[in-house]
């Protein structure tokens, strides 16, 4: 097991594609000194590499599709042990995107404390995706992809928010709102915590 993250504060941010999660994690890191760990930016830095490893997790996310869920925890864990003497807190960008993700992250590093559920509406999601797209450089923030990766969050990702509501850590996040209304909304969900 690992012992130095026994105490860690673990915060996993969740919602849809292009709900807001990142922006709301800056914003957090900004305020509180949070690590923010997006594993979406973890596998891009993979990608980016240019591994062997990197060019097949390229091709899943092209698609839309999750990649396995090993290597994504594999990831996640060690960018955390790397934080861990002098991290406040994390705050797990995109992760759980499946129920057995959040089961796995619980039996290999700990339990989160909270779980910000980034709410928006199909319709924002992909408006807010296709305009990222004419920037991001991403090659998923294209019609086609979002479309599949809308569907696989409804389908494999809301499950996760019904699982951790049995414990009572979400909070759910109107993300329809300005981006500094959305964060006096998560202002309280994180002061609440302390
Ligand atoms: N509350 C908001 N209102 C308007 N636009 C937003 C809001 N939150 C995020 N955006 C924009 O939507 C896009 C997706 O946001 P991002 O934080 O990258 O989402 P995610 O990490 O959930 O995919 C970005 O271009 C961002 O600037
Ligand atoms: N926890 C996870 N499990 C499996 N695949 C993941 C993952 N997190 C990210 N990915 C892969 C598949 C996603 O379609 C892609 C982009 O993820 P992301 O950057 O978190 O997207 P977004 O911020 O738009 O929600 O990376
Ligand atoms: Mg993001």
């Amino acid at each position: 097991m690992t012992d130095k993250l026994k105490d860690a504060k673990i915060v996993f941010v969740v919602g849809g594609p292009g709900s807001g999660k990142g922006t709301q994690c800056e914003k957090i890191v900004a305020k509180y000194g949070y690590t923010h760990l997006s594993s979406g930016d973890l596998l891009r830095a993979e990608v980016a590499s240019g591994s062997e490893r990197g060019k097949q997790l390229q091709a899943i996310m092209q698609k839309g599709e999750l990649v396995p869920l090993d290597t994504v925890l594999d990831m996640i864990k060690e960018a955390m042990i790397a934080k861990a003497d002098v991290s406040k807190g994390y705050l797990i960008d995109g992760y759980p995107r499946e129920v057995k993700q959040g089961e796995e992250f619980e039996k290999k590093i700990g339990a989160p404390a909270l779980l910000l559920y980034v709410d928006a509406k199909a319709e924002t999601m992909v408006k807010r995706l296709m305009k990222r797209g004419e920037t991001s450089g991403r090659a998923d923030d294209n019609e086609e992809t979002i479309k599949k990766r809308l569907d696989l969050y409804y389908k494999a990702t809301e499950p996760v928010i019904a699982y951790y509501e049995k414990c009572s850590i979400v909070r759910k996040i109107n993300s329809e709102l300005p981006v500094d209304e959305v964060f006096a909304i998560v202002e309280k969900a994180i002061d609440e915590l302390k």
